[in-house]
């Protein structure tokens, strides 16, 4: 360190730090002391030896710094890149039908409700707190057609102080739910609408995606529209991609010109640096390759693909290509809101591609723990401000203490850190969670607003 700071430091943390760089998926800082800055960025991270030149040198008292007890670590906090807010209303049920029944049959007649906005109001309360206090620190949001309960949702994270990107839902395709759908003049210029209201709050963390919900639900000219609002306002994209066979066919279908689903979204200029598409199973190789080549990412939502039978991410395969992956909740096609949740059928996923093939390379809990953290930022665009516990980045954390009174895991003995990081994400929850900041603010046990 040699420059001063420039902001105040507001806190200090001293114990253990797990995150994950690109270089090792977990990283281990024991006995460490990371300061915060009253802008919430991360000012220091140092080894706790360091403690009299760092006070000094940061003005601050050695007095102020809060000590981490033995069974508790700091983690970056988690990305969930891919999760329907309308749809948190049925989590848990209606699991029984594959992805194009399962939408006609249970997700556009709910979704319709969201014109009311009091019933809004309460969903998106309920799973902003509930994805906040599972650790869920910045959440890619898709809400609804409907503009003003789109906004809603952002105004909620922001009081809530949970960095999300929103997007209002578009679609001028649909036949199966008579008035849940928009005229492509109506999409479009409520997405204008949506996206210009939503900026003029200035909310510090929320941000618009563009988002088409996907290739089926849209005209090729919504589509292109679409594409063109995004890429003239430099904003992020979500959609779904090669969730299941019949809806694969169905692009084919409409789409005959296209060459593959990828290619429909290319086409478009939906395929950007700042592009998410969720579940991503049946991309081949070449369409992975435009993936990286485009710079956008896919979400793996493993619980949804399982609940809905849609299919298996081959993960080693997308990682080999350089494709960005985050890890989905997907709510409620994945019928948890939690990430730890996703974390463990992620890699119960990787390990029935095993069972299938014993050569499979399986993903171990260490890249898991990194893509729930550093990649999904990546697969969001936002490594650049949160994912890990990098100076100058924004400190976005858990506090986790893996024999908190209550919770589930029981310790026998004083275990090392990684076995202490190994037993949360296999076992913990919300109950071994007992802090959460988003961008140097505690966000969660929730101080305000009250409830
Ligand atoms: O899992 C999914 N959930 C949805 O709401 C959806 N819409 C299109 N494709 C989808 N897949
Ligand atoms: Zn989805």
């Amino acid at each position: 360190i040699s420059d001063r700071p420039t902001a105040a430091i507001s806190h200090v943390y001293r114990g253990t730090f797990i995150h994950s760089t690109q270089e090792t998926a977990v990283q281990i800082l024991e006995n460490a002391l990371l300061g915060v800055d009253t802008d919430g960025k991360i000012a220091f991270v140092e080894k706790g030896e360091d403690l009299d030149r760092l006070s000094s040198m940061f003005g601050f008292s050695p007095s102020e710094v809060t000590q981490l007890t033995q069974h508790e670590f700091f983690m970056p906090g988690m990305v969930d890149t891919h999760i329907h807010a309308s749809q948190y209303s049925y989590a848990g049920t209606a699991l029984d039908m594959p992805l194009l029944k399962w939408l006609n049959t249970y997700t556009f007649p709910v979704e319709y409700h969201f014109k009311d906005l009091e019933f809004a109001n309460k969903v998106y309360t309920q799973v902003v707190k509930r994805t906040l206090r599972n650790g869920t620190t910045t959440a890619c949001y898709f809400a609804t057609i409907h503009t003003d309960a789109s906004l809603l949702l952002g105004q909620i994270a922001n009081d809530f102080g949970q960095r999300a990107l929103v997007g209002k839902v578009c679609m001028d395709r649909n036949n199966a739910v008579k008035h849940y759908k928009e005229t492509i003049q109506e999409s479009q210029e409520e997405t204008c609408r949506f996206i210009a209201e939503l900026l003029n709050k200035k909310y510090p963390l929320v941000k618009p995606v563009v988002t088409p919900r996907f290739a089926p639900s849209c005209t090729g000219a919504l589509l292109g529209q679409l594409g063109a609002i995004a890429k003239n306002n430099h904003l992020h994209i979500q959609s779904h991609i090669s969730e299941n066979v019949e809806e694969v066919k169905l692009v084919k279908e409409l789409f005959p010109d296209s060459e593959s689903y990828a290619d429909v979204y290319h086409k478009y200029n939906l395929l950007t640096d700042k592009t998410v598409m969720a579940h991503g199973c049946y991309l081949s190789d070449k369409e992975l390759d435009l993936f990286r080549e485009t710079g956008a990412s896919l979400s793996h939502c493993p619980n949804s693909n399982i609940s809905l039978c849609s299919g298996m991410l081959d993960v080693r395969n997308v990682l080999n290509h350089k494709v960005k992956l985050g890890l989905g909740t997907d709510v409620a096609g994945g019928y948890s809101a939690s990430m730890l949740d996703a974390v463990r059928r992620a890699l119960d996923s990787s390990k029935v591609l095993t069972i299938q093939n014993p050569d499979y390379d399986t993903l171990n809990f260490e890249e898991v723990f990194r893509l729930a953290t550093l990649g999904g930022s990546q697969a969001l665009s936002l490594d650049d401000q949160i994912g890990n516990f990098e100076v100058g980045k924004d400190f976005d954390a858990l506090r986790v203490n893996v024999a908190a009174p209550g919770a589930p895991i029981d310790v026998f003995q004083c275990e090392e850190p990684k076995i202490l990081l190994e037993r949360f994400l296999n076992l913990g929850d919300d109950r071994n969670i007992v802090e959460v900041f988003v961008a140097g603010r505690k966000v969660a046990p929730f101080t305000e607003p009250t409830e």
